[in-house]
């Protein structure tokens, strides 16, 4: 069990309701009580339940509380305790998934059409074993690297079982946030022009991409969505974008929300970072359904340095890791220099721009080439440590002049999605002078098709400075230069999986700034999270 030290106020709280519910004498009731804490406490780090010893179990089945079907607040099943709710996403997800591959559908997938989509090659083609399971099976998930053609490989599906289809089908696109979103949209929209087909076929498959809960119709801020098992979406395929995003509860409600014939393909990369709530679904699918899994191997965009890297970090080879960070390559390096001034020097380039009155996509794409990415929010090192450090000496050095909180060349990330303003959580944009408004600041954003938003500062209430951004809210995004920037000592967030998403941001090249003990000990941990889904689907299957 975990240090009592970490549990809050609230796990506290939810312990002592459920214990003076229970029917437990005081003396058992002082034993009790921990458990519920700690089963709290695992729920907030995203854990779905805790295992306990046979004594534990004997308190928990003694309380009252607790039975192995979901009729109870508290369930324990084997040693695994959970709370009721999420026990309850584990069994409909794990059903489902049951369900979606015994119905049966039968269609012709001729060979030779097959053919014309991925032309005969000599070395394996990942993306057309993965194209050949994808148009016969009922369920899909597609799992790859960055640059591993997942978009590319998914657009040729859709158009396949187009080909395929006697009647036009109806597919649903979507991702768990706006940004995502977004960038699924611009891909599928440059994908689509490659195909080799018919015109037809090609106004078949959508581009428009949507947020999961709004294909979902959330009703904020009920937690409970428009579409459901009794009221089923009403598409032939859904395909989700970005998996590894998505937590245990939004899964089990998506999945619910299908109808047993639809298709379903995820794409993913299984080896980044699970979602920051409770548990690591995408992972535990893939290793559930091996038969259902297709890897794409072979990256497009990614080759040299950063690629052996991150391999290297993936498959916990620290000290090959830390081998090729020391050799100085032009790709992949330790950063040596002054961490402030380094990451200062980068923002020259932009800041002297918008002082020439450049117009702002050209200040943002000078901008957007670089960005730190950090491994913590708070402390030395962090994501607020370097913002305000940098901020200080950019003021220092006259390149930025800062009063108040808005200042020409402020870059800044929304931090919650505003539907009225169209903006996303993860949105950057960046506070310069409107020359078609007399030089009065105003804060720009690219949209997906390429037109420019402009606000007034002061309508924009949900946003933070960002010289530096976590590697958690990077997720989706890539960059030309990045520097990634871990703490000076250990801490619990530092796992191969972050440093993995960092890595795999950077498209060009990738400095990193940590001390030798910190990296390997990080790159030997692994997001270690309980849960029983993927075993609950071997089961069911
Ligand atoms: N078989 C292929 N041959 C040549 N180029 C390819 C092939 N597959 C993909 N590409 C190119 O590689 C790049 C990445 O492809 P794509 O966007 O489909 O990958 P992805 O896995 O969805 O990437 P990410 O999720 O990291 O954005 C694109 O420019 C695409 O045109």
């Amino acid at each position: 069990m975990q240090d009592e030290i970490s549990l809050s106020r609230l796990d506290y709280a939810f312990a002592r309701f459920i214990t003076q519910l229970s029917v437990l004498d005081p003396e058992k009731a002082k034993k009790f009580n921990p458990i519920i804490a700690q089963l709290s406490y695992a729920q907030s780090q995203g854990h779905s339940c805790i295992e306990l010893n046979t004594a534990e179990q004997g308190l928990v089945l003694a309380s009252g509380m607790a039975d192995d079907a979901g009729k109870c607040p508290l369930v324990l099943e084997n040693k695994q305790l959970y709370l009721q709710r999420y026990w309850s996403y584990e069994c409909q997800l794990a059903k489902k998934i049951a369900d979606l591959i015994a119905t049966e559908r039968s269609i012709e997938t001729p060979d030779t059409i097959i053919e014309q989509y991925f032309p005969v090659s000599m070395a394996t083609d990942w993306q057309k074993n993965a194209a050949i399971r994808a148009v016969k099976d009922p369920f899909t998930i597609i799992t790859g690297g960055p640059g591993t053609g997942k978009t590319t490989t998914v657009v040729k599906i859709l158009a396949l079982l187009q080909e395929f289809s006697k009647q036009p089908l109806n597919i649903a696109l979507a991702a768990p946030t706006g940004k995502a979103a977004m960038r699924l949209q611009q891909s599928i929209g440059q994908s689509k022009r490659t195909l080799p087909c018919t015109d037809e076929i090609k106004q078949a498959i959508p581009e428009q991409v949507i947020t999961l809960h709004r294909l979902l119709g959330a009703r904020p801020p009920s937690p409970y969505f428009k579409y459901n098992n009794d009221n089923p979406l009403p598409f032939d395929i859904v395909v989700i974008d970005e998996v590894s995003m998505i937590d245990l509860p939004l899964m089990s409600k998506l999945l619910n929300a299908l109808k047993n014939d639809t298709r379903l393909i995820l794409l993913g990369d299984k080896d980044q970072l699970a979602s920051v709530e409770t548990g690591t679904v995408l992972a535990d699918l893939t290793s559930a359904l091996p038969e259902y899994t297709q890897e794409l191997k072979k990256s497009y965009r990614f080759s040299g340095h950063i690629k052996t890297f991150a391999d290297a970090v993936n498959q916990q080879r620290e000290q090959d890791a830390w081998e090729l960070l020391s050799q100085d390559h032009a790709q992949v390096c330790l950063l040596k220099d002054d961490l402030i001034d380094y990451i200062t020097n980068k923002q020259v380039a932009y800041l002297q721009l918008i002082s020439e009155g450049a117009e702002f996509t050209s200040c943002f794409v000078a901008f957007n080439a670089f960005q730190v990415l950090c491994a913590t929010r708070q402390g030395v090192n962090s994501v607020d440590d370097i913002n305000y450090h940098v901020a200080q000496k950019l003021k220092e050095k006259k390149l930025i002049q800062s009063s108040g909180e808005w200042y020409s060349g402020r870059p800044i990330m929304i931090v919650q999605n505003d539907p009225v303003l169209r903006l996303y959580n993860g949105d950057i944009g960046l506070c310069m002078p409107d020359t078609e408004n007399g030089g009065q600041l105003m804060v720009f954003f690219i949209m997906p098709d390429g037109s420019i938003r402009k606000y007034m500062p002061a309508r924009l209430s949900n946003c933070e400075t960002v010289f530096a951004m976590t590697i958690h809210k990077s997720q989706g995004s890539e960059f030309n230069e990045v520097l990634l920037v871990l703490p000076e000592s250990m801490n619990p967030i530092l796992t191969k999986e972050l440093i993995y998403t960092g890595i795999t941001r950077a498209k060009e090249s990738l400095k990193l700034t940590t001390n030798k003990t910190v990296f390997l000990e990080t790159i030997r941990r692994r997001v270690e999270r309980s849960g029983g889904l993927t075993n609950r689907i071997k089961k069911m299957i």
